[in-house]
């Protein structure tokens, strides 16, 4: 099977209908190539300035006429300022620490006349019921209230501090690392005789933090001299970090595999994974409150966004916080993205000893991304047309990671037309000691308007089953990808590629329960009030994790309305003429059964952050989101009908 055009016009019954023309189709190929993370500092490929992906500095290359073509579908130029407050407290004696700079810090010491320009403290739900659905954007927005159960200010405190109400992360951590500067500052601080004192909860107080530091790489030095033997290009090394030019691999493709060295990947953790369901690793918004909302709903394999090995090595803060995983993703990987064994090793290794054998379930790496940039430099989709040196990659790697199992994430193959996978899986399987392959059904070109190709899973999935009956090797778990949107599809590609699992991508972002159905067999006409208490709990993680200050309430704001240009493309089941629905089906413009779920169908990215308000206050001044897609700003044709 060929992929064929996938979008139809999704089945809704016409009572539901608002007009008959259909709504634009999402430019999905625009979303994966957008990498930006949102917080200012991974920003899109074309705003970034740092080079991370990119050629050096100086050497910028020009955008094609394609490639511009290509990104139209998509806001270019989308900018994330950072929110700050008017006046900004130390953040050392905002925890009730001594700074170091006393007078000469540049930031306030003083509480008091912090507290007292500070907005009050905003009021995070418990739960949707309490909360006034917003008219949806062509009404007047009602004004922000406060739930009637919050008391009025209490004398002798600054104004801004509101005792009744909760703060997520001191719920959840016992403390909260924001102190006065919290935005629900008034749930972890009493008042003593001479001021204000912070809370904890001893009991709950947990540490975790993941610092990138310098590691000796022992095992990555004895595979790069290994190599360097094999291909006569011997070099003597005193010290225990690698130049830029040693781990620079060489670029031709070498078509011997691997030097001559002893491999002994039996002691390895092998990976279980029949039966069990994968969440996608999705760069920007496969962020954690993501990831941990799904696992809510049963995701029971996930990974981290895409890093970029590069990034890893020179310690970005940035890229080390992509690898930070919620205690309750119970089994957890990490993807990396690279073009050179030296540097993919070390990146390995180091990430090896940070985590511990325990810290982290599986490393991944990226065999399939199509951005241009991370093409161009040899990685991602790149490495299916480089098989001597994939398999470079994945031996170095594996070696480094010691008993952590490896894995690699392909599409099946770069042009259209000509896959490859069926040849390059079998060859993985054999000689580099991978403990589990995930295969997207598409070709790196392939656009995400065709549908992917399952029974060409199937072949590749047959090949390397083949291989492994010749050469005696245990069954590795091999996952397919592409378009499951219901527990019925994914049960018929379970079937039809002959996969242990499918890996979900979009299913998951615009409907996060899916993982329930698959597990239930069964699909859920989710009410709108679900779906609204998914945000909610969204919003919960997004503060636990991105911060309760005013930099951190405005990176879950964003991430809440990115994860909306998602959700918002639901269409619910109980509206359609035939179940189950279909991912690219697109729906005429309707409404829903009641307010809520039209406002949540809402196609104007201003319907989402009114939305984001019920749960994380009004919007500052100066506050706007930009939705990825040209097709959801304010103004455009479909944000209007
Ligand atoms: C917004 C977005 C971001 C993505 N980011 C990544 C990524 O970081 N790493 C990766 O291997 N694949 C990434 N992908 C590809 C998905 O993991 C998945 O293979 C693909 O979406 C096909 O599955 P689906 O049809 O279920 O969406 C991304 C896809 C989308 C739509």
């Amino acid at each position: 099977m060929t992929s064929r055009a996938a979008s139809g016009t999704a089945p809704i019954k016409a009572e539901y209908w608002i007009s008959a023309e259909p709504r634009a189709v999402v430019d999905d190929d625009s979303a994966e190539n957008a990498t930006n993370h949102v917080n200012g500092g991974r920003m899109d490929d074309r705003d970034r300035d740092d080079g991370r992906s990119g050629p050096p500095p100086g050497k910028r290359q020009r955008m094609s006429k394609e490639e511009k073509k290509k990104r139209s579908g998509a806001n270019k130029g989308r900018r994330f300022g950072k929110m700050r407050d008017e006046v900004e407290l130390c953040w050392k004696v905002a925890v009730g620490n001594v700074c170091d700079f006393g007078d000469g810090c540049r930031f306030t010491h003083n509480i008091t006349e912090y507290l007292e320009q500070k907005p009050r403290d905003l009021f995070f739900p418990q739960n949707c019921d309490s909360l006034s659905i917003p008219g949806i954007s062509s009404e007047e927005f009602m004004e922000e209230e406060e739930p009637a159960t919050v008391p009025a200010t209490v004398p002798g405190l600054p104004s801004s501090i509101n005792l009744s109400t909760r703060c997520p992360i001191f719920e959840e951590k016992g403390e909260c690392r924001h102190g006065f500067k919290c935005r629900y500052l008034g749930a972890h601080v009493k008042k003593t005789g001479s001021g204000l004192e912070p809370v904890k909860d001893d009991k709950k107080v947990a540490e975790r933090q993941v610092e990138a530091s310098e590691y000796p790489l022992p095992i990555t030095e004895a595979y790069l001299k290994e190599l360097q033997v094999s291909e006569g290009i011997i070099k003597e090394k005193s010290s225990n970090t690698f130049t830029e030019s040693e781990l620079v691999d060489d670029e031709s493709e070498v078509q011997k595999d691997t030097p001559d060295v002893p491999m002994r990947f039996s002691e390895k953790r092998r990976l279980n994974w029949k039966g069990l369901t994968y969440l996608a690793p999705l760069t920007t918004v496969g962020n954690l409150p993501f990831r941990q909302l799904c696992v809510s709903f049963g995701a029971d394999i996930t990974c981290g966004e895409m890093g970029l090995s590069t990034s890893f090595l020179q310690g970005s803060k940035e890229e080390w916080s992509l690898v930070r995983r919620h205690p309750s993703e119970r089994t957890f990987g990490v993807q990396l993205a690279g073009s050179k064994p030296g540097m993919l090793a070390s990146t390995a290794e180091t990430m090896a000893r940070e985590f511990g054998p325990q810290g982290v379930d599986f490393v991944d790496v990226n065999c399939g991304c199509p951005i241009d940039l991370v093409v161009r430099s040899g990685s991602g989709s790149a490495l299916l047309d480089t098989p001597g040196k994939l398999s470079k990659i994945l031996i170095g790697m594996n070696k480094a990671l010691g008993v952590i199992p490896l894995t690699v994430k392909l599409r099946t193959g770069v042009k259209e037309g000509r896959n490859t996978a069926h040849k390059l899986m079998p060859r993985l399987a054999s000689g580099t000691g991978i403990g589990a392959m995930t295969l997207h059904g598409r070709t790196r070109q392939q656009r995400y308007t065709k549908l992917a190709d399952w029974d060409y899973i199937r072949e590749c999935v047959d090949a390397v089953r083949a291989r492994e009956a010749e050469e005696d090797l245990r069954p590795i778990p091999i996952f397919g990808g592409g378009d499951c949107f219901s527990s019925q599809s994914y049960w018929e590609s379970v079937e039809r590629g002959g996969v242990d699992g499918v890996m979900i991508g979009r299913g998951a972002l615009i409907k996060p329960w899916i993982f329930t159905e698959i597990k239930e067999h069964r699909e859920w006409d989710i009410s709108a009030r679900e779906r609204l208490e998914l945000l909610r709990k969204y919003a919960e993680f997004g503060l636990n994790h991105f911060g309760s200050d005013t930099a951190g309430l405005n990176t879950t704001r964003r991430y809440l309305c990115e994860a909306m240009s998602f959700t918002h493309r639901y269409i619910p089941i109980g509206l359609l003429e035939v179940l189950p629905g279909k991912l690219n089906d697109r729906p005429p413009a309707f409404r829903g059964r009641d307010d809520l779920e039209t406002l949540l169908a809402s196609t104007d990215s201003r319907d989402w952050v009114r939305i984001s308000e019920m749960f994380l206050g009004k919007v500052p001044d100066g506050w706007s989101f930009t939705p990825k897609h040209k097709s959801n700003s304010y103004g455009s044709e479909e944000g209007q009908g």
